[in-house]
């Protein structure tokens, strides 16, 4: 049977991330996508122009009405807003049983406008985080949640240790945000010792709006479709870097990526992404 999978989150206007990058990844990927809204973003390109939280019971019910009649086989979170919308959906989730979860913890859009209230980031630590399969923060969002800098290799580790040790399964610390190194590592681990280093080139390129929605929506089709965990890590980095390489140069401002790219690209991504255990 096809593998159902949900996106708990934000609206983007412009297409390139929130709900509209997840239910793309999911089909690209041949999981059937559903999806509970929790806000609606006028977004574009050149930033986010307005945010419009939906109310805890709108959200809730979707999330409901999706359990109810789905077998969902892995769920994600992403733009969660306020410390009460991540109540709700942190109830919402234990009542459908806790299913499989990807947490990418959205703080902040790449413009700089706020899609979680510093009110909500306790929240986040004590609800959301103890019920992720994985959780996968940039590294902005690992120093506010591990509570520490993050310069180093070493560092993006401790983070990781913190972020189990706080109940998360396992994490992924992306370095994308690590501009001055020559290649885009992000570090998978889990509360089991496992450690795997996702590597691949830093493109030069202004189109990275969405790049961790994409990344976490793979992910979690990956999930949804049967892989186990340290084979979706690896297959989420292959689905993004084809979709950064592979630019669409939309908009005036950080572009999307390119969602279609990962099917086009094929089995020439195996030697570009570097997967160390
Ligand atoms: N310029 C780039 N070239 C290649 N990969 C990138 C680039 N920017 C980000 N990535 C990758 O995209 C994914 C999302 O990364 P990141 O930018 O860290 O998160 P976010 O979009 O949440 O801020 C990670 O796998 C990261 O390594
Ligand atoms: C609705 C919504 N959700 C999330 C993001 C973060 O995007 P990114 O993947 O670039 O961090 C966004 N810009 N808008």
């Amino acid at each position: 049977m096809m593998g159902v999978a949900l996106t708990i989150a934000g609206s983007d206007s412009g297409g390139g991330a929130g709900i509209q990058a997840d239910l793309k990844t999911f089909q690209e990927l041949g999981v059937f996508g559903t999806s509970a809204l929790t806000a609606v973003t006028a977004q574009n390109t050149l930033g986010v122009h307005g945010v419009w939280p939906l109310g805890p019971e709108a959200i809730r019910a979707q999330m409901d009405a999706v359990f109810a009649d789905f077998d969902v086989a892995a769920a994600k979170t992403g733009m969660l807003f306020s410390g009460e919308i991540i109540g709700e959906v942190a109830a919402g989730l234990a009542a459908a049983g806790n299913p499989v979860l990807v947490v990418d913890p959205v703080m902040i859009a790449k413009g700089g406008a706020h899609l979680l209230r510093e009110e909500a980031i306790a929240a986040m630590r004590d609800k959301i985080l103890p019920v992720a399969t994985v959780i996968t923060p940039n590294i902005p969002e690992a120093e506010v949640l591990a509570g520490m800098a993050i310069r180093s290799a070493q560092d993006m580790e401790e983070a990781g240790r913190r972020l189990i040790a706080m109940g998360a399964q396992s994490v992924v610390v992306k370095g994308g945000h690590m501009e001055e190194e020559k290649r885009a590592c992000d570090l998978f681990m889990d509360g089991r010792g496992e450690r795997i280093w996702l590597s691949a080139e830093r493109i030069r390129t202004k189109d990275t709006h969405g790049t961790g929605c994409t990344f976490s929506a793979a992910l979690t089709a990956f999930l949804a479709a049967g892989e186990p965990l340290e084979k979706a890590v690896g297959g989420a980095k292959r689905f993004i870097h084809a979709a950064i390489s592979d630019g669409l140069g939309l908009g005036g401002g950080h572009g999307p990526t390119n969602h279609w790219a990962y099917h086009r690209a094929g089995n020439a991504l195996k030697g570009e992404v570097l997967i160390d255990s």
